[in-house]
């Protein structure tokens, strides 16, 4: 069969949309998604997504990792989907759509995206690392000449090593200023290095300010495929009001041959 796509990149995290508001994707044919993005055999992307229709919400968001499996929360992958609900027509400046872990509110100004993410409320902290959950699992981790570091060795390693089959994502950090770092991030589910990861930098930026690192509430990270800002607030222990702002666009849409 033809089937419809679009894709979407945010900040170098790319992604393969399908409209699925009429039920036609194959949703369990884990070979098909992982095919299509494939970046050799396939349309190519770090994950696939469908915007469906949601009772409680203008959309509800369904996001698979490159290897076809249904992830959990994807940041970037929010804002490419709010985008695309922007794009479609669904919403003309704010929204409220459903995803894995509950309800996200976001805003599009142009290309710039800002998704509130889910409050976070424990920071677990190891001697040379964090890990806390921003929708997604992750392990953060400061290193010196994050420019020379093998993300993917290590953090691969780290992902298997210490958090078996069912894994983390794994974040390493640069202070580059008072307010602004860099990270780099392996995920989980593409098995490699890839060019952002939202609930990655949302995760790092969290991990900073709990460390003292920064006392910004506002925070700039720079990832290989551009940048991002962090707002968040903390009140007793807990960060709500968190924000993920960023560019997120559309790259191509086409159709492609599969058989299903
Ligand atoms: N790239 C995503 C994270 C995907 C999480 C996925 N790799 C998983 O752990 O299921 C982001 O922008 O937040």
């Amino acid at each position: 069969m033809e089937l419809h796509f679009f894709k979407y990149q945010g900040t170098g995290n790319d992604f393969v949309i399908i409209d699925n508001r009429q039920h036609i994707f194959p949703k369990n044919d884990t070979k098909l998604i992982s095919k299509l993005c494939d970046r050799r055999f396939g349309i190519g992307g770090d994950g696939l997504m469908l915007l469906e229709n949601d009772n409680m919400s203008d959309f509800k968001m369904v996001y698979f990792n490159a290897d076809g499996k249904e992830g959990s929360m994807c940041g970037n992958g929010g804002r490419c989907l709010v985008a695309f609900a922007h794009y479609l027509g669904i919403f003309k400046e704010e929204t409220t759509f459903n995803a894995v872990d509950g309800l996200h509110f976001a805003t599009i100004s142009g290309k710039q995206v800002k998704l509130k993410m889910i409050d976070v409320d424990k920071i677990h902290q190891k001697p040379n690392h964090s890990f806390l959950d921003t929708g997604s699992p992750h392990h953060v981790q400061l290193v010196d000449e994050l420019e020379k570091f093998d993300v993917p060795k290590e953090g691969k390693k780290l992902r298997y090593g210490i958090y078996g089959e069912s894994g983390s994502n794994i974040n390493f950090v640069e202070q580059k200023a008072e307010d602004a770092f860099r990270v780099r991030t392996y995920e989980r589910g593409v098995e490699d290095e890839t060019y952002s990861c939202g609930t990655g930098v949302t995760a790092a930026a969290l991990t900073m300010f709990e460390l003292g690192k920064t006392a910004a509430k506002q925070i700039h990270i720079e990832t290989i495929g551009g940048d991002l800002i962090i707002y968040f607030e903390k009140h007793n222990g807990k960060y709500t009001n968190i924000f993920l702002e960023g560019p997120a666009e559309q790259v191509f849409k086409g159709t492609i041959t599969c058989s299903i």
